[in-house]
């Protein structure tokens, strides 16, 4: 297993499309993110794990800029982003997707997905995108109906085609599975491996231990602010030291 460190090869290229080096953000007398060196290859789907608390959605905020550094910086593409606003970031391929659902409920599945996607694609070939995005999440019959009368589990995968929406080059992604069931999840798995096709490299912070085996190139833990272990699922779930921060829980799934 790589050290905090160490060098981190994916799987498709070595070429970092995300770093951050030294990031630490402060809450008051908290430290919720302290001094985190991190890399992540072009192309690799990274699933983000760790208890409670351990700074996984305040890290995943530094990246998309809704937080700001105490200090640190962060690199997309080899340029230094940390004081670039969120927009701009979003505007550069970033495209995240939080915990709390930020769709329209009264609008339907397809008002909702032009919302972003007409941002980022000419007039011409929007509806054939809008087509697309559909499919990749599989709401083409429901594209006419109010977002308030779709499931859970449709809800999300109407974020994720948003996110897709603006053509990301990185998605980050905030527990999407939150509140699924088991079938929701596995669906979302194979959602989120089809996005790969699509050349996107993905981060997720994500609890559900079955999910992140099903997907991950690299897992990354955190814990109490900092990067605890990095390496394949199976170092991960195998790591001594992983199973006893989560107080003896098993993280090694069903
Ligand atoms: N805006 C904030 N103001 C003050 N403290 C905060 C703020 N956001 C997060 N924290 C604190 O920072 C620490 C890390 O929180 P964070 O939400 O990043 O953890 P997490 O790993 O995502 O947890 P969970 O898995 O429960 O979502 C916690 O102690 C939390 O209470």
């Amino acid at each position: 297993m790589r050290s905090k460190q160490g060098t981190n090869d994916g799987p498709k290229t070595n070429e970092a499309l995300l770093s951050a080096s030294g990031l630490t953000k402060r809450f008051g007398g908290l430290t919720a993110v302290n001094d985190v060196d991190f890399r992540l290859p072009k192309g690799q789907i990274r699933c983000l794990i760790g208890p409670n608390g351990a700074g996984k959605s305040t890290f995943l905020k530094l990246l998309t800029g809704f937080h700001t550094p105490t200090d640190g910086t962060i690199y997309y593409k080899g340029e230094d982003i940390t004081s670039s606003h969120p927009h701009i970031r979003a505007k550069s391929g970033i495209s995240f997707k939080f915990q709390k659902l930020s769709t329209y409920q009264d609008l339907t599945v397809e008002q909702n997905l032009r919302i972003p996607t007409q941002l980022y694609t000419d007039g011409d070939q929007l509806d054939e995108h809008i087509d697309e995005l559909l499919e990749l999440v599989e709401l083409t019959d429901k594209r006419s109906m109010p977002v308030t009368n779709l499931s859970h589990g449709e809800q999300q995968w109407l974020e994720i085609a948003m996110t897709m929406g603006v053509e990301p080059e990185l998605l980050l992604l905030d527990e999407p599975t939150a509140g699924m069931t088991i079938d929701e999840t596995e669906k979302t798995a194979g959602l989120v491996r089809d996005l790969i096709d699509e050349d996107v490299t993905v981060l997720i912070v994500e609890h559900d231990i079955n999910f992140v085996r099903g997907i991950s190139d690299m897992v990354t833990v955190m814990h109490n602010g900092q990067i605890f272990a990095e390496g394949s699922v199976e170092e991960i779930v195998t790591h001594e030291g992983v199973k006893k921060i989560y107080l003896g829980k098993s993280v090694e799934g069903d």
